[in-house]
């Protein structure tokens, strides 16, 4: 018996960069189950569970969660995925969590989305969040149909405590010095598509056009 080929690639691109949107994009599009880091640790601070209560102290100030925290966290979640295609967002964001990754699976495509810093700046002040459901707004980018309220539950949106300029800048400084390595990590290993640019929209269609290439699009 031929064992199927499982997809599994990973989103990468500084913080605001549209992993989220993207990803969002492409679950509509293909079938694959969408993991993000960052949503699941959110998720895990409004539980107030034992990794949440950790994790909100390095969020709030800009700074990465430990990797063997995440780690740990990510493997066990994908290990409950099973035998599913996946897209993998916000993880790994440091070298020691990218091999520990590979130790575990084997990573077939890396989407880097390569935005400019001072694009993301301005975006991430607009972003409003739905926390229950992690699905994102912007008040000029995509705003909801009313004012400060999700479209799909009529529940109220929040802004991110870390969305804050001081805080992006942070954030910012952090992918420089810890996340670009694991780019030059994939790209060695041959598995980096980089898509440059500042709108979305228009980011868009080469990763819809590029991924039709590797999988299957849903009606
Ligand atoms: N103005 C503008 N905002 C965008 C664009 N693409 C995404 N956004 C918004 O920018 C913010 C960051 O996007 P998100 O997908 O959350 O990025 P992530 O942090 O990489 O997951 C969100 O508020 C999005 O709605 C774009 O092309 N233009
Ligand atoms: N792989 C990871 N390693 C360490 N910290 C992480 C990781 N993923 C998420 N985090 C923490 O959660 C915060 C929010 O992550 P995320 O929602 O992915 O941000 P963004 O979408 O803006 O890049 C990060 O700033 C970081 O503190």
């Amino acid at each position: 018996m031929v064992a199927r080929m499982l997809f599994r690639a990973v989103i990468m691109g500084p913080p605001g960069s549209g992993k989220g949107t993207i990803s969002d994009r492409i679950v509509k599009n293909f079938a694959l189950k969408h993991l993000s880091s960052g949503d699941l640790l959110r998720l895990n601070i409004q539980r107030k569970t034992e990794i949440g209560v950790v994790a909100k102290t390095y969020i709030d100030q800009g700074q990465l969660v430990p990797d063997d925290v995440i780690t740990r966290l990510i493997l066990q979640e994908l290990n409950n995925m099973g035998e599913q295609n996946w897209l993998l967002d916000g993880f790994p964001r440091t070298v020691p969590q990218a091999q520990a990754l590979d130790e575990a699976h084997h990573i077939s495509t890396v989407i880097d989305l390569n935005v400019p810093f001072q694009t993301i700046k301005d975006r991430l002040t607009a972003r409003w969040i739905h926390p229950g459901s992690g699905r994102v707004y912007n008040t000029e980018f995509n705003p909801p149909k009313v004012s400060g309220i999700d479209d799909i539950t009529g529940e109220p949106l929040v802004q991110r405590d870390d969305d804050k300029p001081e805080t992006v800048t942070k954030r910012l400084k952090g992918y420089e010095a810890l996340t670009r390595p694991v780019l030059q990590y994939y790209q060695n290993k041959g598995v980096l598509q980089t898509f440059s640019g500042t709108e979305t929209n228009k980011i868009w269609p080469h990763v819809q056009a590029f991924l039709r290439t590797k999988l299957p699009e849903q009606p």
